[in-house]
């Protein structure tokens, strides 16, 4: 298990990192989602032990990992870091690449390297130098180097960033199940719900430098606590409660909105296509309401929202 204790951070004056405390169970994979700068990768570098925490201390198991004030290398051995910049040897191969720290004497070394390239699809690809492919292979390649030493936990930045939509769903399936089959932890910091809602068993929301919520993930997204965190997932609607006569103001997604005979009215703004269905913008009060409609509707007429049945 991995184990944060009261962790605090400061690249200058202002804390990056405040009091951050989490638990992670062994074979758990968690979610790190938040704006832009709000601390996820200087979180993962502090775990990893690229950066000294001023504050607290990093458990591994029970026992303390000494941070990178202590080590010449960064790292620790059950555990490896796939961080926005990868680092690979761009003049060798693919397959050379992977096996970087593996030993020559593992029996299975080939068979190993193979299995890890067909994990993240880059076996086409293994007698390429590195320096010839595309950013998206060069994550890839990066992922599965990660893995070749067998962590324990898996730290990933922005893992699916350079690769295209085609090959990352199953790139996604591919690699949480191999986390699965061999009881990997990974803490994954990134801005795509793709990435949370099918592959993390549990999602940590940080605000300015702190963890704001750390539950289960259909919880964080069925039940957001604020309008912060919905807006991570999706546009949202901050619904005056008087507006449907409720007891307190609703945190809604736009697709627990529908048109309807009674409720509230708005006016249409805009419609915009999403394959499937289309995004309302509509306007009440001045305020900008989001929801779902199975056609275009168009501007400027009122609708009636409620509720979804
Ligand atoms: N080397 C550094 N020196 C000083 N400040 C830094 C350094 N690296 C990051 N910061 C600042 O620390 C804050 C947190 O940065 P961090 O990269 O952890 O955010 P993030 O949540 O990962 O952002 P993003 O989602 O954009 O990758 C930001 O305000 C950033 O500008």
């Amino acid at each position: 298990m991995l184990e944060l204790l009261d962790i605090s951070f400061a690249f200058a004056k202002a804390e990056t990192l405040k009091n951050i405390s989490l638990k992670l169970e062994q074979g758990t994979h968690a979610a790190v989602i938040g704006e832009s700068g709000c601390g996820k990768s200087t979180l993962l570098d502090v775990i990893y032990g690229l950066l000294q925490s001023q504050k607290g201390s990093v458990k591994w198991e029970d026992e303390e990992l000494l941070g990178a004030d202590h080590h010449l290398v960064p790292g620790h051995p059950m555990m490896k870091y796939v961080p926005q910049e990868f680092d690979l040897m761009p003049f060798t191969t693919v397959f050379e690449n992977v096996g970087e720290h593996l030993s020559i004497q593992i029996d299975d070394r080939t068979k190993r390297i193979e299995e890890l390239l067909d994990v993240v699809d880059m076996s086409d690809f293994k007698e390429r130098k590195v320096k010839t492919l595309s950013g998206g292979q060069k994550q890839r390649v990066a992922i599965a180097k990660a893995l070749a030493q067998e962590p324990k936990l898996l730290l990933l930045d922005e893992p699916f960033s350079h690769i295209d939509n085609f090959r990352k769903n199953a790139l996604r399936r591919r690699l949480f199940d191999y986390l699965t089959k061999n009881n990997i932890s990974c803490l994954v910091a990134t801005h795509d719900r793709d990435d949370v809602l099918s592959f993390c068993h549990n999602t940590i929301i940080m605000r300015k430098g702190e963890i704001v919520d750390y539950r289960a993930t259909n919880k964080v997204y069925s039940k957001p606590k604020s309008l912060y965190t919905a807006s991570l997932f999706d546009e949202v609607n901050d619904i005056p409660k008087e507006w449907l006569g409720k007891e307190h103001d609703l945190i809604l997604y736009p697709h627990q909105l529908e048109r309807a005979t009674s409720g509230f009215d708005v006016e249409v703004k805009q419609s915009f296509y999403q394959g499937k269905d289309f995004l309302i913008l509509g306007l009440k009060d001045g305020k900008e309401v989001f929801f779902k409609s199975n056609k275009a509707v168009e501007v400027g007429t009122t609708v009636t929202l409620n509720l979804v049945s």
